[in-house]
């Protein structure tokens, strides 16, 4: 399937836009369906679009939002992407979303699979919105290139998997492959210069086990768009 790209001079035209491109395909969902869901990715890229996104008008309460991915810590830790989302997206009038964390107290992320399994089976499926990000070593969600789960998160058919990268710190919980490709829109969100490079590297490679990124870029299920603003 051909990836679109969507490209901005600055991240502040590419946030307008995509903003109101989410919100449009949620209201879409709600529309067919009574309901829909939207997956966010965690890191730092996604505040700005989420300072614009949580102020459309639509129905949230009818719109369930996970992450793709979270690190194993505390919601008091500054590396949570839970804490990030209720911060950043979960106010104004996305405060009547419903939102399904993935950390639980469980001290260990692998022990907590099957809890959060469970808890994220409650999300209406196929999702009706992805948004990954991508780190500076092709990873995506927490499916990561140096990393023992990495081929289980490629291959598994479970929805859910603990993952301990060996190249950036926290155990950490990710929704695999598949299901990440069980949705109606895949999209990639690059924010500058230094991401711009990395995705063309990434696409040179083409190899998704040294880039999992790559198996979102190359596959034939889900439209794919990246919105990228080469400056913040
Ligand atoms: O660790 C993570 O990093 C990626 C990229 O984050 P960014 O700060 O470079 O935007 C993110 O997509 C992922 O959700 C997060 O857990």
């Amino acid at each position: 399937m051909t990836v679109q790209l969507n490209k901005f001079d600055n991240a502040t035209e590419l946030n307008a836009a995509f903003a109101e491109e989410i919100a449009q395909k949620l209201t879409q969902g709600i529309e067919q369906n009574g309901a829909a869901s939207l997956l966010v990715s965690g890191g730092n890229t996604p505040k700005a679009l989420f300072s614009v996104l949580k102020y459309k008008d639509l129905d949230w309460s009818k719109v369930t939002i996970a992450l793709v991915d979270d690190r194993w810590v505390t919601l008091d830790d500054p590396a949570s992407n839970e804490t990030m989302v209720r911060q950043n997206l979960l106010q104004e009038n996305a405060a009547a979303a419903h939102f399904i964390g993935m950390k639980t107290s469980h001290e260990n992320a692998f022990d907590a699979v099957s809890t959060v399994t469970t808890n994220m089976q409650n999300i209406q499926m196929p999702f009706d919105v992805v948004i990954l990000g991508m780190g500076e070593d092709g990873h995506t969600a927490s499916i990561f290139p140096c990393c023992a789960q990495l081929d289980e998160g490629l291959t598994t058919k479970d929805l859910i998997l603990a993952t301990e990268p060996t190249t950036a710190p926290h155990q950490r919980m990710t929704f695999s492959k598949a299901a990440l490709l069980n949705s109606k829109q895949l999209y990639l969100h690059l924010v500058g210069e230094n991401k711009e490079a990395v995705l063309n590297q990434v696409r040179e490679s083409n190899d998704e086990r040294k880039a999992p990124i790559n198996a979102f870029l190359n596959q034939d299920k889900v439209p794919m768009t990246i919105m990228l603003a080469t400056s913040k």
